[in-house]
């Protein structure tokens, strides 16, 4: 960095933003920066003087207006930036009618009112007055304190009474709220699913019962993040944004795009209701461009790496009775003429392991929880024998109807991962006439329905729009015989977790015994494990690719001790060495999102940026100047973490460590995919990682990468509960069946081979 060149002290990181920075307010700060004559000031990653309320549907909190802090406001070049991130606000703030519409909004929000006795907005203080908040808060079990509504601060939230309930709002996928799940594994236990019903009323009927942690799922949240304040990692916040939502009548209440301020009593408006009753809050209009039709950009594709072929010596384990024995070839999975084309054109030629095992098991009707690592391709590994499933027993062809009742439905955590499901679901039912549709957050529920309307056999949906969708009974489920979870185990953490209990008793929907039930993960926390007994038949089959809960080997992993205060300076370094390399660099908060986003523009380096409190629209954009290389650089907060899939990430930085080793391995996944090589840096502070100490030398050990001194010795010297560094399987596999903990081997068929033998399952032959 320049001598010159202005650079925000070390709090100024904290300071910077003290509220998460959204497009709007990126239109309020450009409408002020043209107020004040100045140009350029403005773009999203620029912290607006005022906060105003954020009409994106991510930021399930109140709505305020705040004063703000001076802090950091850079001045920059508009050329530096990313039209995804930033070059649109520079467009928008000159759109007249975009500034115009902010005091509209904003009006909407002062007009609606504030009940009295209600604390609004707490959202700008600052870390340490939130966690000496939570302090306070009083503990009575569960998953830590509770998060009060409307409340970005913690603890002075009253909503007592009955008819003053928040003053908050709803996301309508809860997908980039990482603290929510957060410390599940070291806290252990989950909420039934009764519960969150309770809390969910409560929430709506703002009796009082979240002011402190009252269980449940413990609404906890550090609003501010993905993970705002890093004083909660080791202990793990629970939070969430929201857990189930039970309408009072009785009936189950769809979960709203928005959340309104109505007249004296704020109420939950779903989106459409918005739209034809009395309330007048923000929309969500964006509509997202339909993708392209065309056959060459259906089966685009990256090329495999040239690891791809080791995989053929990874190591697999099957456990649970009567597993089919794997399948070596595509020809071998007797897929349909069709479907086979479709795979040849997407350039397959070779079954990765996962693929290997999981075809034929779901192919026999088999349900399956089915580990692997990050870019082994697991989604055709449940996409394709769904896909020959259908096609034998034969699809009803999409007509227009008002109800839709598809055959299969994928949930997904993020939305821009179920885009990308549904992108593959596409590819691979090309010239068949099953029709897969998408719904996502973020985006016009009336643009989500007339999409099902037309026709659906296979629903991709992100938890959120999925639950808004079947109460608003445009899905009926009595026709679903597939249901996956993808990311299964952060599906079902106490983030997720209430929703999907719901969606498999929703009236209509199969049970178990009439189902598929297939869920897929690199990652498959014990706990986990257990929960999903009740979404499985009981002879589930569990399949545990290599390294299972472990990184890929493929990602060369490089841990550098870096305090707080040098990390700008480093990643400004390491970016430059880099050079036009795609990279992804992942911070904790969504504020810091914005802060780096902005500070490496500021460095010349061309940055755009995804996170929970940018528009849909934009994260779209970013990541499409991401994956063509517009942008070389994407920040990005855990939203980012898992999933996606873009071609030539060659690196991964983690400026920020997460709060689990489980989000470590699946940041650093977004490189190193399909057989390629890729390289993660991780910037180590002993401060507030080393709780991650013991985790990450065995990730890396695993891997076989070289442990640094340094790190060996934090993590001895550090104390994790629980932690024992190794697993009952000699560290062959991080993650095992936890089936086989408490029944005994005897009852269950565990097979282990490498994925190129493929031999048939064989009783009792195991690995250890
Ligand atoms: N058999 C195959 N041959 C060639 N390419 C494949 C094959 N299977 C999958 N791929 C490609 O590998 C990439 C990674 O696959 P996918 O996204 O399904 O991985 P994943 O295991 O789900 O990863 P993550 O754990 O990060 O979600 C994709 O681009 C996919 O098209």
């Amino acid at each position: 960095m320049g001598p010159g060149a202005p650079r925000p002290s070390g709090r100024g990181v904290r300071r910077a933003s003290p509220l998460p920075l959204t497009p709007l307010h990126g239109r309020m700060a450009a409408a002020e920066g043209r107020e004040r004559g100045k140009a350029g000031v403005g773009a999203p990653h620029c912290p607006a003087s005022k906060v105003v309320a954020n009409m994106g549907d991510e930021d399930w909190d109140t709505e305020i207006l705040k004063p703000h802090i001076p802090s950091f406001v850079p001045v920059f070049d508009k050329d530096t930036f990313s039209s995804g991130a930033n070059g649109d606000a520079f467009n928008r703030a000159s759109d007249s009618s975009e500034i115009n519409d902010v005091p509209t909004r904003r009006d909407q929000f002062m007009r609606s009112g504030f009940p009295s006795g209600r604390s609004l907005g707490n959202r700008g203080t600052d870390a340490s007055d939130q966690s000496s908040k939570r302090e306070n808060l009083p503990t009575m079990g569960g998953f830590g304190p509770g998060k009060g509504f409307g409340n970005r601060g913690f603890s002075s939230n009253k909503f007592e009474e009955g008819d003053s309930s928040g003053f908050w709002r709803e996301s309508n996928d809860y997908e980039d709220n990482q603290t929510r799940s957060r410390g599940f594994a070291r806290r252990g236990g989950y909420q039934d699913g009764n519960d969150s019903e309770a809390s969910g009323s409560s929430r709506r009927g703002g009796r009082g019962s979240f002011r402190g942690c009252r269980g449940g799922f413990g609404l906890t949240h550090n609003s501010e993040s993905e993970r705002e304040d890093g004083p909660q990692r080791p202990g793990g916040f629970f939070s969430s944004r929201r857990t189930g939502l039970v309408d009072p009548a009785g009936g189950y209440k769809g979960f709203n795009e928005e959340v309104v301020a109505g007249s004296g009593r704020n109420t939950w408006k779903s989106e459409a209701e918005g739209e034809s009753g009395d309330f007048q809050g923000p929309k969500v209009t964006y509509i997202p461009p339909p993708p392209p039709e065309n056959e060459e950009a259906i089966f685009a594709h990256y090329q495999t790496g040239i690891n791809f072929d080791k995989y053929d010596t990874i190591l697999v384990e099957v456990s649970g009775h009567d597993a089919p024995p794997a399948i070596l070839t595509f020809e071998e999975a007797d897929l349909c003429q069709t479907l086979n084309n479709n795979i040849t054109k997407a350039g397959y030629t070779k079954l990765t392991p996962v693929q290997k095992y999981s075809i034929p098991i779901i192919l026999a009707g088999r349900d399956l929880m089915a580990c692997a690592q990050t870019g082994s391709g697991k989604t055709a590994a449940f996409l394709l024998p769904i896909l020959a499933h259908m096609m034998r027993d034969g699809v009803t062809a999409s007509r227009f109807k008002d109800q839709q009742e598809p055959e299969c439905i994928i949930v997904a955590p993020t939305r821009e991962l179920i885009n990308q499901i549904f992108l593959e679901a596409r590819k691979f039912s090309f010239g068949t006439c099953i029709r897969p549709v998408v719904i996502y957050g973020g985006t016009q529920l009336g643009h989500s329905i007339r999409q099902i309307m037309q026709g659906c056999n296979i629903l991709c949906a992100t938890p959120g729009r999925l639950m808004d969708i079947i109460g608003k009974e445009k899905i009926g489920l009595r026709q679903v015989r597939y249901l996956v979870l993808d990311e299964a185990d952060r599906m079902l953490d106490m983030g997720f977790g209430p929703e999907m209990k719901k969606l498999i008793s929703f009236p209509g929907m199969p049970s178990k015994d009439q189902r598929q039930t297939l869920m897929f993960s690199a990652t498959f926390p014990e706990e986990i494990q257990r929960l999903a007994g009740e979404f499985l038949k009981t002879d589930y089959l569990f399949v545990a690719v290599g390294q299972v809960g472990g990184a890929c080997s493929d990602v060369q992993q490089t841990v550098l001790q870096v305090g707080q205060y040098s990390k700008r300076e480093k990643l400004v370094e390491i970016l430059r060495n880099i050079g036009e390399e795609r990279t992804m660099v992942f911070v904790e908060t969504k504020k810091k999102a914005d802060f780096i986003a902005t500070f490496l523009c500021q460095e010349k380096i061309s940055t755009t940026s995804i996170h929970g409190d940018r528009e849909q629209r934009e994260r779209e954009q970013a990541l499409g100047d991401f994956r063509c290389g517009k942008c070389p650089v994407l920040v990005a907060t855990s939203v980012a973490a898992r999933g996606l899939d873009i071609e030539n990430v060659q690196h991964v930085i983690n400026f920020d460590l997460p709060s689990t080793i489980d989000e470590y391995v699946h940041r650093i996944g977004r490189t190193g995919r399909c057989g390629n090589i890729g390289k993660a840096i991780s910037f180590f502070d002993p401060e507030p990682d080393s709780h991650l100490a013991q985790p990450l030398v065995k990730v890396l050990s695993d891997a076989q990468q070289d442990v640094p001194a340094w790190l060996e010795e934090i993590a001895f010297s550090t104390y994790v509960p629980g932690f024992s560094g190794g697993t009952s399987r000699g560290n062959v596999f991080a993650s095992v069946d936890t089936r086989k903990s408490y029944q005994g081997k005897s009852s269950m068929n565990i097979v282990g081979f490498s994925s190129a033998q493929a031999p048939n399952p064989v009783d009792d032959e195991s690995w250890d």
